[in-house]
């Protein structure tokens, strides 16, 4: 299941999670948190769903369809994260329950807001202590922590004080290095670490990348695969949908889990 917003251009969102999840061989539930009006060149804005409407969403799809594994995005406000936290509680996803990945979303790539700011105290105190694994990227790894991680050493730093939040695994994604040929993510699970490492992609068609990475690792624990094994597959999962990202409009693309089709017998 998705907890997440809709990207009007397809890109990123719910849209991005139901196309890796239908190629990873699950079959993915929605619960809405945000209806964004968003094209390849930004966010113009957003209207949030309301908080009652997200919990009931989730608590359908878990009293009649059940869940595997869960993962939320986009989340809008404090008002609708605290929803979110009652019905996991109700339903038993997070922690010790149904694995639950938080891909803390506080922006668009373009840097337009997706979390209005007082909720990003709501995000931390009530999602990461919830979380099996957190992924955050770069710039929200510096709102959560003020950490700027620049190398190896910061990341690992960083790692360290995401876990004090409370999630049982951090994964401190590394694709907006700037100036490296690689594109480093580094996990993190209180007592060791482990760097998933992948060749940079050129491409500038990279809409959606993070929501895939997530998406992928939550398929993957709904597989029954451990943290390590979902991130191994989550990893080379989005490295060839980055391979296989394309234009579309007049600013950044999509990546595409569809390479998944010509290339079955890879998995
Ligand atoms: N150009 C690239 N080549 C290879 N891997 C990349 C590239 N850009 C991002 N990645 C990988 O894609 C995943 C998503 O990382 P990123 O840091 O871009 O997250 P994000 O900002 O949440 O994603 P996005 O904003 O693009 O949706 C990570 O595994 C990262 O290492
Ligand atoms: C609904 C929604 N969820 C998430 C993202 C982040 O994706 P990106 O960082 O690629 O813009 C987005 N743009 N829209």
């Amino acid at each position: 299941m998705t907890v997440a917003g809709s990207d009007s251009g397809g890109g990123a969102g719910i849209q991005a999670d139901l196309r890796t999840f239908a190629l990873t061989g699950v079959h993915g539930c929605v619960a809405v948190t945000a209806v964004t009006v968003q094209n390849s060149l930004g966010v113009t804005g957003f209207a949030e769903i309301a908080p009652e409407v997200v919990a009931a969403q989730i608590s359908a799809v878990t009293s009649d369809i059940g869940v595997e594994a869960v993962k939320t995005g986009m989340l809008a406000s404090a008002a609708i994260i605290e929803a979110i936290d009652d019905a996991f509680a109700a339903a038993g996803i997070g922690r010790a329950g149904i694995p639950l990945v938080v891909d803390p979303v506080a922006a668009s790539m373009h840097g337009d807001a997706l979390l209005v700011e007082s909720a990003l105290e709501a995000l931390a105190g009530r999602m990461f202590p919830r979380a099996t694994l957190v992924t955050p990227n770069l710039d929200e790894v510096r709102l959560l922590t003020g950490i700027d991680v620049v190398d190896a050493a910061t990341q690992e730093r960083a790692a360290r004080a995401l876990h004090r939040l409370g999630p049982a695994c951090v994964l401190v994604k590394g694709g907006h290095l700037r100036g490296h040929q690689h594109s480093p993510d580094l996990l993190f699970d209180g007592t060791d670490f482990r760097r998933y490492d992948a060749v940079r992609v050129d491409t500038p068609h990279d809409h959606g990348a993070g929501d895939t990475l997530a998406a992928a690792t939550t398929a993957a624990l709904a597989h029954g695969r451990s943290v390590p094994e979902a991130v191994g597959f989550a990893k080379e999962w989005v490295t060839r949908s980055l391979t296989a990202a394309y234009p579309l409009g007049a600013g950044h693309g999509p990546v595409s889990p569809l390479w998944r089709l010509s290339a079955p017998e890879d998995r």
